[in-house]
């Protein structure tokens, strides 16, 4: 028998007013799976994540978490026990990075040392220096900074799932790889089972076990790299095309062998 998914998309559709965000998805993700979500702006990413935590309701079809439909679950109690990282970060302004941190722990009552051991241990997790960043603001850190305490805060709850918006987009290459890179060791390390959305299809094919391509509300298609470049859709085949293209321009105007 097939384990149970972590999460299960079963015919979830999402509507605004006219606009048909989420159309008939099914997707089932498996436990300590690496999901990316991959579409252009408007094919419904946010809204499938949004709907996973119950941030907004869907329309029509089931979403499980665990074998439990999210239906019977509360909404507050679901949002403990996923992580959401924000598109840029999504910190607190007012509140200092320890502050933000520990944020669902003391909401969940843990006492106060607890905490700041709970988020010394985060700080160190996503390898920011202490001393130098628990009584910072966010608006002291770099954006790089800023995307690890995001990830810092989705853990501090101890979540198995862990859904990510766009983590990374707004950073500069080196930092955007160097997240990323930390970001699937972390995924490793603790078992965790992510769904990340991303713009960036070479992105996806180097964080991610698996992809799924949105289009218009829709599920085009679902795979490993290899099996979507096997898909008979077009906009699949174009989506990937673009990676394979900068590998190839990036071979000719790059000289091998010297420092790069
Ligand atoms: N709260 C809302 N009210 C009305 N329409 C919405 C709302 N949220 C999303 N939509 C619409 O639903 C569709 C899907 O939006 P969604 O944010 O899920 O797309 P996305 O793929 O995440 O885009 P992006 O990559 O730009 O974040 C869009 O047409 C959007 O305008």
């Amino acid at each position: 028998m097939r384990p149970a998914a972590a999460i299960s998309y079963t015919h979830v559709t999402k509507n605004f007013d006219r606009v048909v965000a989420v159309d008939d998805v099914s997707l089932d993700i498996a436990e300590g799976e690496f999901v990316a979500i991959v579409g252009s702006s408007g094919s419904g990413k946010t809204t499938l994540l949004r709907l996973t935590n119950r941030l907004i309701e869907m329309d029509g079809g089931t979403i499980s978490v665990e074998g439990e439909d999210i239906g019977a679950v509360d909404p507050v109690a679901l949002r403990r026990r996923i992580g959401y990282v924000f598109q840029s970060g999504g910190l607190f302004p007012h509140l200092s990075v320890a502050d933000n941190i520990g944020i669902t722990p003391k909401l969940l009552g843990v006492p106060a040392p607890e905490i700041t051991a709970r988020v010394d241990e985060l700080l160190e997790l996503v390898r920011l220096d202490r001393g130098a960043h628990r009584d910072r603001l966010p608006e002291a850190l770099s954006g790089g900074q800023r995307q690890r305490i995001g990830v810092a805060r989705a853990l501090a709850a101890r979540p198995r799932i862990v859904l990510m918006d766009e983590p990374f987009g707004a950073l500069d290459p080196l930092t955007r790889d160097a997240l990323g890179e930390d970001f699937r060791e972390l995924h490793r390390k603790l078992g965790l089972t992510t769904v990340m959305i991303t713009h960036d299809m070479t992105e996806a094919i180097l964080l991610a076990d698996r992809i799924a391509v949105m289009r218009g509300g829709k599920l085009l298609a679902q795979g490993t790299p290899a099996e979507l470049a096997r898909s008979d859709d077009a906009y699949v085949l174009e989506l990937l095309r673009t990676p394979r293209r900068q590998v190839e321009r990036l071979n000719t105007l790059l000289p091998r062998g010297g420092g790069a």
